[in-house]
């Protein structure tokens, strides 16, 4: 599904001072540096100005008093599918769980669906229609496939049947094993699972981190072809993919991360087809 995009080049950060050596500090002269590279960096960044689901601005964040964001800006339209990719330890996870209120709040805004969410706890966050799906420990492994897809509609006061019916439609295989305890799924059920657990809820925003992690390759793609549908059916989903290829060239626009900000914007296949992110980040 295509973005209703109007990006107009428009550098989204300011590049900030270059930094200048003022002393001998070894110390120093490494702040100094990093802060110059994370300035530079940050030029590349074209602003989306779509009528934002999401919109993330100058998100800083971290992990206690470890700051790993500096300056996040990020964007999801309705039914919009949005990518992010980067090296490790790039930030990309630290985005998602930020958006959904695991991380600690440092500074910026992030609205969703015109509510303001920044610093507010994912049990307030999930009423708004925000689904995420982490990247590890995403079931309730000693619970069945069943009650896992009940707890994911925990908040509602009457339960939707009409939901758990779409839910294995759209994974046949979770009402073959409904009564299966989660923890003896293989891997890529454990993820259509983890999957459909939010899907309970009918979000308006799906955010998964690294769904293809650990599957063997021909699942891979099956479970690329699974988010295709839910997004075509007008979930908006962002994306957290080590597959950064395959995941370009599905979805409707990228986000390049590095050192915890942002480094390149574009539809997909234009971040495919740059030469600078072939060569930096998709191995040539
Ligand atoms: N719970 C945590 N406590 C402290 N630091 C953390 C925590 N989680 C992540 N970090 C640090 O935050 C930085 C970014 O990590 P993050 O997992 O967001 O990167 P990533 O781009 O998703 O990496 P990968 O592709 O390897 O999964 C790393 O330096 C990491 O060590």
């Amino acid at each position: 599904m295509s973005a209703d995009s109007d990006a107009d080049g428009e550098s989204s950060v300011e590049s900030g001072a270059a930094a200048e050596t003022l002393g001998d500090d070894p110390d120093q002269q490494a702040a100094e540096r990093e802060t110059a590279e994370r300035a530079s960096a940050s030029t590349e960044t074209t602003r989306h100005d779509a009528d934002g689901l999401l919109a993330v601005r100058d998100l800083d964040a971290g992990y206690g008093d470890l700051q790993v964001l500096d300056a996040i800006d990020l964007d999801v339209a309705d039914g919009e599918y949005v990518v992010i990719v980067g090296p490790n330890g790039a930030g990309k996870s630290t985005v998602m769980k930020s958006v959904f209120g695991l991380t600690t709040f440092m500074g910026g805004s992030i609205d969703f669906d015109g509510n303001d969410i920044a610093g507010k706890n994912p049990e307030d966050i999930i009423h708004h229609g925000l689904g995420y799906v982490p990247q590890n420990e995403n079931v309730f492994a000693g619970l069945s496939v069943r009650e896992n897809l009940e707890m994911g509609a925990y908040i509602l006061d009457e339960f939707p049947d009409e939901r758990l019916d779409e839910v294995f439609d759209r994974f046949p295989i979770l009402r073959e094993r409904q009564g299966q305890k989660a923890g003896t799924l293989s891997g890529g059920q454990r993820q259509m699972l983890a999957m459909g657990r939010a899907l309970m809820l009918d979000p308006k925003l799906l955010m998964l981190d690294e769904p293809s992690a650990g599957l063997a390759p021909d699942l891979v793609d099956e479970m690329f072809d699974r988010i295709d549908d839910i997004n075509e059916s007008g979930t908006a989903v962002l994306m957290v993919e080590q597959n950064a290829k395959e995941a370009l060239r599905r979805c409707d626009r990228g986000y390049v991360l590095v050192n915890g900000g942002n480094r390149f914007e574009d539809d997909g296949d234009v971040l495919l087809n740059d030469e600078e992110v072939r060569q930096e980040f998709l191995g040539g």
